[in-house]
């Protein structure tokens, strides 16, 4: 396994000529560390799988330079990379008995046979594979199919990376469950870099220790999931991370306050210097507003349903154009359909053109 680094990485599929803003992938300088279990996260058509591309080989970037351990591997094959791959589709070879799909990596490596069966039969083992070995690949239905090519991408010890472009696509939502589980417990008894590409957010965040955010192209943010939840360093990971997302509100905000609709909101920091010119907002999680009874000095929001999500309640409310959720404290009802909202000023972040900004305390 290796620590991967990105230097000014891009790529554009029209030509390295073309304007910046249509490049699939935006310029990107970033560390992945070697035996991280790595989440590439974002929407589709974000550049997550042009990404993924770059890394293992199969696309060359227009720009920048990719190294492995400080090597500069940026002209080399995919084959030379050393990466061990797993996609949304099984790759298996269907003549083939289970036993040997997972061992023809290293077989084709000229592995030894002592060392091919002992990680053939630990892979199958940490898969539930074991009682299948012996069995036809193509008479398997698609999960098992899927669980041996992530057997397959996992049976090396000695590669850079293993890298997972939406792997449970074809499997069905229970043994998702599973088996997102037991690629974390792969991963800590594996020790292997691992880099997964997934739209899905309870898919990155349960398997990542850092999860990789894609917007539009660019990396937004690279962080523990807790650093996402808590401090999104840009709006779309305020609203992306997180059922429901981050409120996002158009605020003027000096010093320690906020004003929305003309209401003064207190921030737990103070913003003395935002760049002029710059479209203000402040973003606060649903879990950080109240619905309380209304009251003066309070921003008065109107009710528009009331989510119960047993755990937790969430008033969806309107606020002017804007729709804001707020957390309804057990007991809370209203009886002209409107509440007051209650912020927590610690969790209220500032952003200036969808980038947050470090407030002074
Ligand atoms: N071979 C290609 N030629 C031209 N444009 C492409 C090509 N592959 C991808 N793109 C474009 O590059 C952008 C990023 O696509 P990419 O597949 O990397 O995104 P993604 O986040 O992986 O999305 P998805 O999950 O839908 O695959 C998109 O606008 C896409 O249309």
């Amino acid at each position: 396994m290796a620590r991967i680094d990105l230097v000014d990485l891009a790529h554009s599929y029209g030509g390295n000529d073309a304007p910046q803003d249509s490049f699939a992938l935006k310029p990107v300088t970033m560390t992945w560390r070697q035996g991280g279990a790595y989440a590439l996260l974002g929407p589709s058509g974000c550049g997550k799988t042009t990404l993924l591309n770059v890394i293992s080989g199969i696309i060359t970037p227009s720009r920048g330079k990719i190294l492995f351990d400080g090597q500069d591997i940026t002209p080399l094959s995919t084959q030379k990379r050393n990466i061990a791959q797993v996609f949304q589709f099984p790759v298996i070879y269907d003549t083939m008995r289970v036993g040997q799909n997972l061992a023809f990596p290293l077989k084709n490596r000229g592995v030894p046979k002592a060392e091919i069966d002992k990680r053939v039969t630990e892979i199958a083992r940490l898969l539930d594979l074991e009682p299948y070995l012996n069995r036809k690949a193509t008479r398997l239905t698609a999960d098992a199919k899927q669980k041996i090519s992530l057997g397959r991408g996992l049976v090396r010890s000695d590669v850079a990376a293993v890298l997972f472009d939406e792997p449970l696509t074809v499997i069905d939502p229970e043994l998702k469950w599973q088996l997102r589980s037991k690629l974390k417990a792969l991963h800590r008894e594996l020790d292997l870099t691992m880099i997964y590409v997934t739209h899905d957010q309870t898919e990155a965040l349960t398997f990542a220790d850092t999860v990789v955010v894609m917007h539009d192209g660019r990396v937004v943010q690279s962080g523990t999931p807790a650093e996402l939840f808590d401090k999104p360093a840009h709006t779309f990971v305020g609203y992306f991370i997180g059922s429901p997302g981050m409120n996002i509100i158009p605020a003027e905000v000096r010093g320690r306050e906020a004003k929305v609709g003309g209401h003064v909101i207190a921030l737990g920091r103070s913003y003395d210097q935002l760049p002029a010119g710059a479209k203000i907002e402040i973003g606060v999680r649903p879990e950080f507003v109240d619905v309380v009874a209304p009251a003066p000095g309070l921003l008065t929001a109107k009710i528009e349903r009331i989510d119960d999500l047993g755990r937790i309640r969430f008033a969806r409310t309107r606020l002017g154009d804007a729709k804001l959720a707020a957390r309804a404290p057990a007991g809370f009802t209203s009886s002209d359909g409107t509440a007051g909202l209650k912020f927590d000023p610690s969790h209220i972040h500032v952003y200036a053109d969808s980038l947050l900004v470090e407030g002074a305390a």
